[in-house]
């Protein structure tokens, strides 16, 4: 599958979003604020509103008319996730950060450990009774959320957030996170990049079987563990094969390495009106689509709009995210296979472990041939050959690897046997 279809709903707030462009003007202007509206009554009657609204000539409409349209017929923005106190939440938990003992850095961590309640939402009943209405997605349990703007559970911040949850002993808040992105990742075949239905299209960097260890070394649970386990091998499956896998070849043998593809091919419903200004000055129309794709593949990437991404570190429109095999997806593939392996190995099923144990092997032996520079002593990400050339079964040059420092060509340093000094040293002087 290369694209997810939209919705009507999306598709009508795209249109609201562009007109509240040209009635609101650009200051302040935050298009995802549109798009995360929800509709007080049925889509259909919302639409004849909208079309009787009276317009100028360049789309917008009375300053006066738009406010009061959006205040009848839409819920505020972020209304459909609702407050929820986490239940495990305690003002100040018992053996909290010990080590820290200093009066007003503790003060400091404890007002950073109360944002947990301030950020901690669950879906408001209405979304599950009348999904249409919404571009929030259900979820079975309470999340936290980043704030302000970002109304909605991200994927790769999640991983962070459970890093802190579990420094303030809120386990139980932790297993939840984990278990709405297994819902995600069971309900649509991956783990989106947030629980919105703008973001089905595609994923962020695939961190889940780092959260699930993380929570394991500090519960010891084996029950959550195995209840995780086919949603984990299902994520090894999204990001193994079709487009996002790929093959490269060297003097020896091939190695399979992924990269980030988004399976949208149009303007970001969430940042509508700022791809379609992005792309303004591409003439063809497939070529406007190859940009989208990239926009949203570096959206899946989480580093948007890093230039680590562009041809030309000044032009947007040279994203080329789906042509760069990145060092820091394949690290995290890396970790998943060796956490799935270890996971299996407790619940029992060792010849699984060892399959993911040898995959784990292969990855890593691809990373050392196709990313390792010596001379320079990082990982460097690898370009592909351009897209009319085959994308499968590319020859590795290491003319191809990309020689500037970006802070992901240390990742590996986040896997044992890539940080031992005796190993770096052995790489260096073979
Ligand atoms: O903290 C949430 C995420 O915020 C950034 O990206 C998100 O916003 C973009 C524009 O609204 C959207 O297109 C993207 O898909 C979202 O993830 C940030 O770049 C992400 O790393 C971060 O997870």
């Amino acid at each position: 599958m290369t694209a997810v279809a939209s919705t009507p709903l999306l598709a009508f707030l795209e249109r609201l979003q562009k007109t509240a462009l040209a009635t609101f003007g650009l200051p302040d202007f935050d298009p995802k604020f549109y798009v995360d509206l929800s509709l007080k009554s049925d889509l259909a009657a919302v639409e004849r509103a909208f079309a009787a609204l009276p317009r100028s000539p360049d789309g917008s409409v009375r300053v006066k008319d738009l406010e009061k349209f959006i205040a009848d017929h839409f819920g505020d923005a972020g209304a459909d996730m609702v407050p929820a106190r986490p239940a495990d939440f305690v003002p100040e938990p018992e053996g909290f950060l010990p080590r820290v003992k200093n009066p007003a850095v503790r003060a400091w961590a404890l007002e950073v450990h109360a944002l947990w309640r301030d950020l901690s939402r669950r879906v408001d009943d209405a979304v599950r009774e009348q999904p249409d209405r919404h571009t929030l997605l259900p979820l079975p349990g309470p999340v936290i959320i980043p704030g302000s703007r970002f109304r909605e559970v991200y994927y790769w911040d999640s991983y962070w957030v459970i890093r802190g949850l579990l420094a303030s002993k809120m386990y139980v808040t932790a297993k939840s996170i984990v278990n709405n992105l297994v819902y995600l990742l069971n309900t649509y075949g991956h783990v989106l990049n947030g629980a919105r239905v703008y973001y089905t299209n595609r994923s962020q960097p695939p961190l889940l079987s780092s959260m699930i260890r993380a929570i394991y070394e500090k519960t010891h649970d084996v029950k959550f563990v195995e209840e995780s386990l086919l949603a984990l091998r299902k994520e090894h499956g999204f990001w193994t094969s079709g487009l996002h896998q790929i093959t490269v070849q060297d003097r020896e043998c091939s190695h399979n390495l992924s990269r980030y593809y988004a399976m949208w091919d149009k303007p970001r419903p969430e940042s509508f009106t700022i791809d379609e200004e992005s792309a303004s000055n591409i003439s063809s129309s497939s070529e406007k689509q190859k940009f989208y794709r990239e926009v949203a593949s570096t959206a899946e990437s989480g580093w948007d709009f890093s230039t680590r991404w562009m041809r030309n570190p000044e032009d947007i429109t040279t994203l080329a995210t789906t042509s760069i095999l990145p060092v820091d997806l394949n690290i995290y593939i890396l970790r998943m296979e060796l956490d799935i392996a270890f996971f299996e190995e407790i619940a029992g099923n060792p010849s699984i472990a060892k399959h993911f144990l040898e995959a784990a092997k292969a990855r890593e032996k691809a990373v050392s041939t196709v990313f390792w520079n010596e001379r320079m002593g990082q990982w460097l990400d690898y370009w592909l050959g351009d897209s009319s050339s085959c994308m499968e079964g590319q020859h590795w040059d290491a003319a191809n690897q990309n020689q500037k420092v970006f802070a992901s060509n240390f990742i590996p340093l986040w896997i044992n046997v890539f940080n031992s000094g005796l190993l770096l040293a052995i790489n260096i002087l073979l």
